[in-house]
């Protein structure tokens, strides 16, 4: 269990819940809709531990990092308290330091918006005298009826390193259908669509300053041993990602900032 706060932040247009842990975006319902976010079956709120849901930041470092070898998995930011700076309906603003991370001096901040469309906003700022590099990403849950009837739009012809493949770098041949465990970080900054048709509708994901996109579902043999999934859940959930990972790292001079949006809609089918 977790003594951090769980804010709820609904207001007219949608239902929303935030965790001061990770700055961690819960749950986003616009009214009408059912969940948008997954949150798997056995989620746990722990403190020092990764949630299996919503949207968890990964920062500094994405996976293991670039070098490999970097713990926690997805960065600290996931993993940290943040500091809330604005909680009130349908908004809500977090900020932490490098030193409240454990890495070099930085300042990032996180905007979230859960109106009828959901705005999420992460800058960056290096704040020390050092090159600040790191990797990024928004590593949003989403729901869906069935992954495997799913098609995931507009990552036609781009290129992708295969985790499931070594890291080997391919092209996606037409658009992606999930038919296995699929782990792939895309060299693409374009939107992307998850059609729905058991849930009838369109999950629209728009992004900017992202140079990556990420498309993972464990499928069953990796959901089962993750400990917090189960072996059915992987069925109903895809993870698209937006960020900047791997080769797209970001380097800031002293001084520089960067800012990373990911919007997400409903739409019919
Ligand atoms: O189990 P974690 O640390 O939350 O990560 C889940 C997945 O997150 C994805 O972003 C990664 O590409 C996968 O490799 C990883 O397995």
């Amino acid at each position: 269990m977790t003594t951090l706060p769980v804010h709820d932040i609904s207001g007219p247009e949608a239902t929303a819940t935030i965790h001061d842990q990770g700055a961690h975006l819960l749950t986003w319902a616009p009214q009408g809709q059912a969940p948008v976010l997954w949150a798997s079956p056995q989620v746990r709120l722990e403190e020092g531990k990764g949630i299996r849901g919503g949207v968890p930041i990964c920062f500094p470092w994405f996976g293991p990092g670039r070098t490999g070898d970097r713990t926690p998995t997805h960065g600290p930011a996931r993993t940290t308290p943040w500091r809330s700076t604005t909680i009130e309906p349908g908004h809500a603003t977090y900020a932490i330091t490098g030193a409240e991370l454990g890495v070099q001096d930085l300042e990032a901040t996180y905007d979230v918006r859960a109106g009828a469309r959901l705005e999420l906003t992460f800058t960056v700022r290096n704040t020390g005298a050092q090159e600040l590099t790191y990797e990024e990403a928004l590593h949003a849950y989403l729901t869906v009826g069935d992954a495997r009837e799913i098609t995931v739009e507009g990552l036609a012809g781009a290129t992708y390193v295969d985790k499931t493949d070594q890291g080997r770098s391919h092209r996606q041949d037409g658009e992606l259908r999930l038919t296995r465990e699929t782990d792939r970080v895309f060299r693409s900054a374009g939107p992307v669509t998850v059609v729905d048709p058991v849930l009838g509708r369109r999950l629209r994901v728009t992004k900017t300053g992202s140079a990556s996109t990420v498309v993972w579902n464990p499928w069953d043999e990796l959901s089962a041993s993750l400990g917090d999934m189960g072996p059915e859940a992987w069925r109903t959930m895809v993870c698209v990602e937006g960020g900047n990972a791997m080769a797209d790292e970001i380097t800031l001079a002293p001084g520089d900032s960067h800012t990373l949006t990911y919007h997400l809609e409903v739409l019919p089918l």
